[in-house]
């Protein structure tokens, strides 16, 4: 099969020809430059418009036999740009008389490491310019595991660098300065699997305004953002169980972020792959390998459907070009091991911490991370085990089943806590490879999950969130696992389901933040559940029982929202 791929998001006017029979790839890019300012939507689609025909025509050339299909990206990204792209795509594909195949360009970025590498099924972290999110693959789709509650990490950036008066693209430019900078506070913001750049991006630009050298903003930025950006990968990690992550994305040539991500993974022993820059930023390459792979699967488009999609989200696409759960079930296959050991071994590896078992007691360390800058990382650390046993106790003193704080420590970053529970909510919920089937396990886990949902409406009107509620940190007793759905029991139920770990919770009366604690833990049940669909609405219901229907309303809003310009 011979593709010819065609990019044109933004910034690359771009083709390339891709042979599966020697997994050859030729890229022909001509870049869009802005004179002054970011990228100008009119001038980028002038761009397009001047430079598609010759990247096209020079990779034809390149080509050394026919075209067997034409793909290119349907989106995200610029409106103008997708459109002059598309209908070069539309006119290829017609006049050469093959199939068109149209990319999701966010998983374009994500395949590509998972072509480049071999790895069966990876977690993949998308660092572009207009995204920033972490992909799990599951039941023949991709799920948005985590992601920017506002920009992309690369706009962030070239933001910043416009405002110090440096020219686009910023994020090379930040990353030469910061190689004579030093470490300075900037806010660190990641709330369950999701972070925002706009508080730092403000107080960065406050820095350089007040004569903090450029050069130690720069150090701190990269500290900070690409620090959020592996904590959120190494938790997606944790919480799939997969030991193999790629990079994505132009801010991935980025040396201190790949640094980070190549640390983390060796320190908890996963494998770590990032493709050569030109696969990295924007590029036909990766479009026309995921064009090869759809098209192989019979997965190409009628030009009447062929419309763009400025806000293409990754887990819009039914992905046809994976065996469905292939990559998945090895890796649970390999770790079969561990997970059912959950319940009983006496030392356990969360992603943040180590949690050792000594009777009815549990020891939980914050581990100091190797990745990230000493000063970042003590503050996290200690600012979390303070947080964690405030907040445990708060909500017990609410009426939801916590573990009682035994002892803190805030210079080992320690907290002694009392045993509860049996297993993970996870446990119940996942695939059944433990002796039970979907259907039992769904029904036990809407049974848990709107227990859950309770607990966290009641947090909520308490007027703080969880901050990081997923299947991992609920803890479930047996007998409460196991019951036969006594309706009456109700009482018991509640009693014996935990919430745990609440190190990332805070204080706060805003409904967006309720519905998004709402939000991470729907999102862990997608990850995780072998049924997720009944788990939500079991969730919501439940919320809807006791909790601010406001927040409800919120949530669904949160969850129709394409956060792609
Ligand atoms: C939708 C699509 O148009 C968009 N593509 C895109 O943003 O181009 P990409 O090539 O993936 O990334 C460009 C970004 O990557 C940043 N960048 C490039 N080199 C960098 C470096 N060494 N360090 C940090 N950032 C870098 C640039 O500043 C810019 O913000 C996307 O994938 O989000
Ligand atoms: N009080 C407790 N009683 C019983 N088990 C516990 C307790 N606290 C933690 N665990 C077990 O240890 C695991 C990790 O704990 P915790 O979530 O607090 O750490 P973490 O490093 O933040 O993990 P993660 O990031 O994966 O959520 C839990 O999923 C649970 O299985
Ligand atoms: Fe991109």
């Amino acid at each position: 099969m011979r593709v010819l791929g065609i990019e044109g998001t933004a910034w690359a006017a771009s083709a390339a020809y891709y042979d599966t029979a020697t997994d050859e790839v030729s890229i022909e890019t001509d870049a869009y430059l802005p004179e002054s300012g970011g990228i100008h939507p009119r001038e980028a689609a002038e761009h397009m418009r001047e430079a598609i025909p010759a990247v096209v025509e020079a990779t034809l050339n390149e080509a050394d036999g026919p075209i067997d299909a034409v793909a290119f990206s349907r989106g995200p990204g610029l409106g103008p740009c997708l459109r002059i792209a598309g209908t070069a795509a539309r006119a290829l594909a017609g006049s050469l008389d093959v199939p068109l195949v149209g990319v999701n360009h966010m998983l374009a970025h994500a395949e590509i490491g998972r072509h480049r590498s071999g790895f069966a099924s990876p977690v993949c972290l998308n660092a572009s310019g207009a995204n920033a999110h972490v992909l799990g693959y599951t039941n023949g789709r991709y799920r948005i595991l985590g992601e920017t509650t506002d920009t992309g990490v690369g706009n962030a950036l070239d933001k910043f660098t416009r405002h110090v008066g440096w020219s686009h693209p910023g994020g090379p430019k930040i990353e030469r300065a910061a190689e004579d900078g030093e470490y300075v506070d900037l806010p660190y913001v990641v709330t369950g699997m999701d972070f925002s750049f706009s508080g730092i991006m403000s107080a960065a630009k406050a820095a350089v305004d007040e004569d903090i050298p450029v050069e130690d903003v720069c150090f701190s930025l990269q500290e900070t953002v690409f620090g959020m950006l592996t904590e959120v990968a190494e938790r997606a990690l944790s919480l799939t169980r997969s030991s193999e992550l790629v990079l994505g994305g132009g801010v991935g040539q980025n040396a201190r972020l790949r640094e980070m991500l190549t640390t983390m993974c060796e320190e908890r022993g996963a494998e770590f792959f990032a493709p050569e820059a030109h696969f990295l930023r924007d590029n036909a390459g990766m479009i026309a390998v995921l064009g090869a792979k759809m098209a192989v699967a019979g997965d190409t488009i009628e030009i009447a459907d062929s419309r763009v999609d400025s806000g293409f989200r990754p887990d819009d696409v039914p992905v046809t070009w994976r065996e469905n759960s292939g990559g998945r079930e090895a890796i649970e296959e390999r770790q079969n091991d561990e997970t059912r050991q959950t319940g009983s071994v006496d030392a356990y590896q969360g992603a943040e911490a180590t949690v050792e078992i000594a009777g009815d007691h549990v020891v939980k360390r914050r581990r100091s991370k190797a990745y990230r800058h000493p000063k970042l990382d003590e503050r996290l650390r200690r600012d979390r085990i303070v947080q964690e046993a405030r907040l445990t106790s708060a909500a017990r003193r609410e009426g939801v089943p916590t573990p009682v704080v035994h002892d803190v420590d805030t210079h080992e970053a320690a907290l002694t806590l009392e045993r509860v529970g049996e297993c993970d909510l996870r446990e119940i919920v996942e695939p059944g490879d433990g002796g039970h089937d979907a259907t039992t396990a769904t029904t036990r886990g809407e049974r848990e999950v709107r227990t859950v949902a309770g607990h966290l409406a009641t947090l909520h009107a308490a007027g703080f969130v969880h901050g990081d509620p997923t299947t991992r940190n609920v803890r479930v007793s047996s007998s409460s696992a196991s019951g036969g759905g006594d309706e009456g029991n109700d009482d018991m139920g509640d009693e014996l389901t935990y919430l745990i770990d609440f190190g990332l919770g805070y204080h706060t009366d805003s409904i967006e933040d309720y519905a998004m604690d709402c939000h991470v833990f729907e999102r862990s049940l997608d990850g995780t559940a072998a049924v997720p669909d009944p788990l939500r609405a079991a969730f919501e219901e439940g919320y809807g029982e006791t909790g601010n229907p406001d927040v409800l309303d919120r949530l669904r809003e949160i969850e129709g929202r394409g956060r792609y310009q």
